[in-house]
């Protein structure tokens, strides 16, 4: 087995609903490595999107550490951890939450730009990525203009634009006819392997999960089984 590149260990989350406390996450421990391709299954409300979230550093567990190329990513700064997300981390999600009024070139390189690239050089690199997603031909298409699996193609771009070490994927083809969702999670199977960027994917299809190289499964928010499909 590779490295490892992510350790989570007894992470715990509630809400507080007046009264009443929901316990979502209840001490959950993993490892994540370098490379891998890890399924997070479970029935609506155990707690998957809560845990993508505390992954993504964007929301923080009440107790719990988290661990990535030696820093405790829970005790960064927000503005380490913004910093940290954008190097590290892309980001895929059911709906692209691409930007209307941008073309699929302006979208992907939005990234680079933000961490400091040179424009012509984010532009550059958005268009090469967008023709290895398969997009070469929709460069200028704003998102309106383009149908739903290309416009997630173009988000999957943009998460892995940066070549971060990690890609969060919350239901990135629940929005996709079957055929389409294939496809896409056949891209992202090709972007793992060729560029060794490891993916956490939520997803309610266990036919896929069972692609993946291991799933994990949320029941009320308890890690309740940890398998490798890989022989
Ligand atoms: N901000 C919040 N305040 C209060 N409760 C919340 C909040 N966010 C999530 N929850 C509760 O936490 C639980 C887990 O939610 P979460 O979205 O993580 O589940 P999920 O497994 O991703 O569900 P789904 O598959 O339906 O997307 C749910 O019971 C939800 O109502």
């Amino acid at each position: 087995m590779t490295e490892v590149l992510m350790q989570g260990r007894q992470i715990s989350k509630s809400y507080q609903d007046g009264k009443n406390t929901t316990q979502v996450l209840q001490d959950i421990s993993f490892d994540l490595h370098i490379g891998e391709m890890l399924a997070i299954v479970g029935s609506s409300g155990s707690g998957k999107s809560t845990l993508m979230h505390i992954l993504g550093l964007l929301d923080s567990p009440d107790c719990g550490e988290l661990h990535c190329r030696g820093d405790n990513l829970l005790q960064l700064s927000q503005a380490k951890a913004a910093a940290f997300r954008n190097e590290h981390l892309g980001f895929v999600y059911q709906f692209h939450h691409l930007l209307n009024e941008f073309s699929a070139t302006e979208n992907v390189a939005m990234p680079l730009l933000i961490g400091g690239c040179q424009p012509q050089r984010a532009k550059q690199k958005a268009n090469e990525m967008l023709e290895r997603v398969g997009l070469g031909h929709r460069l200028k298409h704003r998102p309106a203009e383009l149908s739903g699996g290309e416009r997630q193609r173009v988000a999957i771009a943009r998460a892995v634009v940066n070549e971060p070490a990690l890609v969060l994927a919350d239901e990135p083809t629940g929005n996709l006819d079957q055929t389409t969702g294939d496809s896409v999670f056949g891209l992202l199977k090709e972007l793992n392997q060729s560029l060794q960027t490891s993916f956490v994917i939520v997803t309610h299809d266990l036919q896929l999960a069972s692609q993946l190289d291991r799933t994990v499964t949320l029941n009320n928010g308890l890690l309740v089984a940890n398998e490798s499909m890989t022989p």
